[in-house]
């Protein structure tokens, strides 16, 4: 099985963090989304804050992970996550260059191969992100367990004039393509959201500003600050 390489896509604004890696030669000058390997045992989730912390010197709380992976040479492959910063300014320690991107400006940078399949989800996210996966109060996410589920609450959102956009969500601790549920991420208004949270039979879960869930707690369902769901229905 192939090592994990994690990434962050930190959006604030509506921009994304690139960084332009130093080293090996072969990479140098290239643009990537900062991150790095997994330690053995340790949580994609978890290894991408470590990581992130140790090369920004910031903190940030993954908002939901973009979907597929890519390989890496023969032995790694990457995952790049959404993600928003929760302290502290992004400062490089081993990047000899940061840079916030806007959608339209992804392609001016030269990437590395595994990072592209990632853009163009990431020019989506972007695109509706000023208020969705960059954070931010009234951002919600819808989470359900069914594709078409996702799909059918992001069409009725989006025909109600709101902003929807499904991504796949990948649970803290869990390091297996089965049982990730779906999100729809949305600025509906809360009474919208449950009411399609009830139909549904998913969770809301709302991002305030709340302590980002830490490495190490217990597998939570979906690392949310607050839940809704009714049973009486
Ligand atoms: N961090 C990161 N690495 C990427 C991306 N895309 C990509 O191909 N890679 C490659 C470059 C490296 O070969 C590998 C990650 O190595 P790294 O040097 O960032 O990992 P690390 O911080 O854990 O470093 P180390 O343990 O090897 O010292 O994955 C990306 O977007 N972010």
């Amino acid at each position: 099985m192939r090592k994990v390489v994690v990434a962050a896509a930190i959006v604030r604004g509506g921009r994304v963090l690139a960084a332009r890696r130093t080293a090996p030669p072969e990479a140098a000058g290239r643009w990537e989304l900062p991150g790095g390997k997994c330690e053995p045992g340790e949580p994609p989730t978890a290894a991408l804050e470590r990581e992130i912390a140790e090369e920004l010197g910031c903190d940030i709380e993954v908002t939901a992970w973009l979907e597929g992976s890519t390989p890496i040479g023969e032995t790694h492959e990457l995952r790049a996550a959404l993600a928003r910063l929760t302290r502290g300014e992004p400062t490089p320690t081993e990047h000899d260059e940061v840079r916030w991107l806007a959608p339209d400006e992804l392609d001016t940078i030269d990437w590395l191969e595994p990072d592209r399949p990632f853009l163009p989800e990431l020019r989506f996210a972007l695109e509706h992100a000023a208020s969705l996966a960059g954070g931010g109060s009234g951002t919600r996410r819808i989470i359900v367990f069914d594709e078409d589920d996702a799909l059918a609450v992001e069409q009725r959102l989006r025909a109600d004039g709101f902003d929807a956009e499904v991504v796949r969500e990948r649970l803290q601790g869990e390091d297996d393509d089965e049982d990730h549920p779906w999100a729809v991420l949305t600025d509906a208004p809360a009474l919208i959201a449950e009411v399609l949270v009830d139909e549904f039979d998913g969770w809301l879960d709302e991002e305030q500003e709340q302590p980002a869930p830490r490495a190490g707690s217990p597998l939570d369902l979906p690392t949310a600050p607050r839940r809704i769901k009714r049973t009486d229905a």
